[in-house]
């Protein structure tokens, strides 16, 4: 039976939203790849299924492309708040989050990142803010936790590691045992941060909410930058602010492209 979805996307970080707070829908994780299938499916980066919530406004799983449910979406969750059209509470595995649409975007806040190595999580014990790892030219990463597992790599130009060799090296490095998403950053001054990331699940993508947190969060503690800053990352700009021990707000473009229907049995 056909069923309606929303496209959308934050800064080309692209979602298929499904609301099924009044009509239940069974996902799983191959159906959620095959409708993230650019050629076969939909196509996505992350399915986003929204569910009635007993502490929340609304509840918020998260399906990578490849299948796997993880803890948190900053872009996703900015696209949610986007369609609610009011102030609303989402409720997620990491958390629950406080977000407000305005005109064509909408901020979140974040709970307070993690940096020790047991929660990002490492498999051994590792100083997060200066670990003694490298993969090739790639080397002495950050880690933070912000609801969902980041390295951060700062180097001098972003634009010439070879992301899509090296990220899935990285992201499936038996150090870290839920795998992590992967962020080389460059800082351009005191408030700007470029940025790109292989997403954990996915790939290379246009934007990343989280990382772009992550980032600015390692950037800001280890004091390359100060609060607020502009995160620039292919596909447009986020402004993140932080204060050590707060959580993180994001602000940035939420867009809904347009709303289909679609039989979800038939992708298995
Ligand atoms: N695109 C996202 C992050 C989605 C989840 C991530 N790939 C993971 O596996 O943790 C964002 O905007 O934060």
């Amino acid at each position: 039976m056909a069923a309606p979805f929303h496209k959308m996307h934050g800064l080309g970080n692209d979602f298929v939203v499904i609301d099924a707070r009044n009509d239940p829908v069974e996902m799983t994780g191959p159906r959620a790849h095959a409708i993230a299938d650019r050629r076969t499916g939909i196509g996505c980066d992350q399915l986003i299924l929204l569910e009635p919530s007993s502490t929340a406004d609304v509840k918020m799983r998260i399906f990578n492309a490849d299948g796997g449910e993880v803890e948190a979406c900053g872009n996703a969750t900015r696209c949610v708040a986007t369609l609610l059209a009011k102030p609303a509470d989402i409720e997620t595995v990491a958390g629950i989050l406080k977000t407000r649409p305005q005109d064509s975007s909408a901020s979140v806040l974040l709970n307070p990142p993690a940096f020790e190595w047991e929660l990002i999580p490492l498999a051994m014990p590792m100083d997060t803010r200066d670990m003694p790892v490298g993969w090739e030219t790639l080397e002495r990463p950050m880690a933070v936790n912000v609801g969902n597992p980041h390295a951060i790599f700062f180097v001098d130009d972003c634009d010439k590691v070879d992301l899509e060799r090296l990220g899935p090296i990285i992201e499936t490095d038996p150090l870290f045992p839920e795998k992590i998403n992967v962020n080389v950053a460059t800082i351009v001054d005191q408030q700007t941060i470029k940025l790109r990331v292989w997403e954990r699940g996915v790939g290379l993508t246009l934007a990343c909410g989280t990382g772009a947190c992550a980032t600015a969060v390692a950037a800001i503690r280890s004091g390359r930058v100060q609060s607020p800053v502009s995160v620039s990352l292919p596909g447009g700009e986020l402004r993140i602010d932080w204060k050590e021990g707060g959580p993180i707000e994001m602000e940035g473009p939420a867009t809904h492209v347009f709303t289909g229907t679609a039989d979800w049995s038939q992708f298995g």
